[in-house]
């Protein structure tokens, strides 16, 4: 493999949100995207999400953990033995536990067994090594938003936010020094995004979320639960900073006595606040802040964050991104950083003690 060329390769990355597989190529050098290509989605059938749900907060070797990595290993083959073209894969996996300060951090799925199936060299294990050089283990996608900003232009400051289950925020300045170097990136999570709404709307309407916010969009934020919300520890840590998933446990419960429409609406504003609360970390202001992940499906989280910051709130497709693979299509770049020895993550993205190349690579034995 020569080191300048730009080689295709195939992301996957399986969310917490435990919808499916999304899987996407990208030719990358591991520097510069030259372009993205293909992507393709597969979702989890209800028995492959609870045999995975099954095995949440579960570590290599306790009972059930195999299962899981059976489904997670067999989705993933099927959707990527559909793409042709790639030299190597970047396998996510799925996320069962993660503590970076105590037993380490743990995907499901094997990248050896999938090296064999698909006949190409797999990167995995992603997290592990920056775990234990005393980093985070996440997030990953700085170093490839980096690269997303010199491929679309990007002459300012500017940030992604990603609104998953939670929300992360990656400050960036183009054109400063390579993102290996501390200075050009900032990344930390910013606080709970859509999983206390998602949680709200299964426990009081049997739903999965509050499809396009029109449930919070009915209702008024409650201002005592917010003020309360935003005197949390976390906020007045500095970053890189990452969540404990339970860290705001006492939300949903704050919101019991509100009417449904009112506890949407508050949860969707203490999403926006997090955000903007994050913000204010910010090494220098940025004109934008381009939004990924579910959440920016959500038009009253989109609204409210657009009220609460300083500069324009977009989706990534305002730039010609891909709001719904930039996960996967991180991987895909992440992998040729890793096999061509280039680091994953560094000081100022994962709080690691010095610049890490993560992941291991399985080749295929024929
Ligand atoms: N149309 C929609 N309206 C409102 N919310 C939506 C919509 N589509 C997706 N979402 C929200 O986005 C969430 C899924 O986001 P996403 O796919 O980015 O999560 P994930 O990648 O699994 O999570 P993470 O990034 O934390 O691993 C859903 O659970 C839901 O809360
Ligand atoms: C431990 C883990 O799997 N973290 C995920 C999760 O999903 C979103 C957020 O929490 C982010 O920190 C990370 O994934 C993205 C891709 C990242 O590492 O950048």
């Amino acid at each position: 493999m020569l080191q300048r060329q730009a080689i295709w390769a195939l992301g996957a990355m399986s969310g917490t949100s435990l919808d499916g597989v999304d899987a996407a190529l990208v030719l990358t050098d591991g520097h510069r995207i030259f372009e993205f290509g293909d992507t393709a989605y597969r979702p989890y059938t209800a028995a492959e999400q609870a045999v995975i749900r099954a095995a949440f907060g579960l570590w290599p070797g306790d009972p059930g953990v195999e299962a899981a990595a059976e489904v997670v290993e067999t989705a993933h083959a099927e959707v990527l033995s559909r793409f042709a073209g790639a030299e190597i894969v970047g396998f996510h996996g799925q996320t069962l536990a993660h503590d970076p300060r105590g037993h380490g951090t743990h995907q499901a799925g094997s990248g050896a067994v999938l090296a064999e199936v698909l006949g190409l060299p797999v990167v995995w294990d992603f997290r592990s090594a920056d775990v234990q050089m005393g980093g985070q283990g996440a997030p990953l996608a700085p170093f490839f938003h980096f690269a997303c900003a010199e491929w679309f232009g990007a002459r300012e400051p500017l940030a992604f936010l990603n609104l998953g289950g939670v929300g992360n925020l990656t400050w960036i300045e183009p054109g400063k020094s390579l993102p290996e170097e501390p200075g050009a990136c900032l990344a930390f999570d910013t606080g709970p995004a859509n999983a206390p709404v998602n949680d709200l709307m299964l426990a009081r309407r049997g739903l999965a979320c509050d499809e396009a916010g029109a449930l919070a969009a009915m209702g008024t934020p409650d201002q005592a639960i917010l003020d309360q919300f935003l005197r949390h520890q976390y906020f007045f840590k500095m970053p890189p900073k990452s969540l404990d998933r339970n860290a705001f446990h006492d939300l949903l419960p704050a919101v019991a006595q509100l009417s449904d429409a009112d506890a949407a609406a508050t949860l969707t504003a203490a999403a926006a606040l997090a955000v903007a609360r994050g913000a204010e970390h910010f090494p220098c202001p940025v004109a934008r802040i381009l939004v990924a992940g579910g959440g920016r499906h959500n038009a009253t989280l989109m609204h409210m964050l657009a009220e609460a910051l300083p500069c324009r709130v977009e989706p990534v497709e305002a730039v010609g991104l891909n709001g719904d693979m930039l996960e996967a299509q991180a991987f895909a770049h992440l992998a040729v950083r890793v096999a061509r020895g280039l680091p994953t993550s560094g000081p100022s993205t994962t709080g690691v003690a010095a610049a890490v190349g993560g992941g291991q690579i399985s080749r295929p034995n024929a």
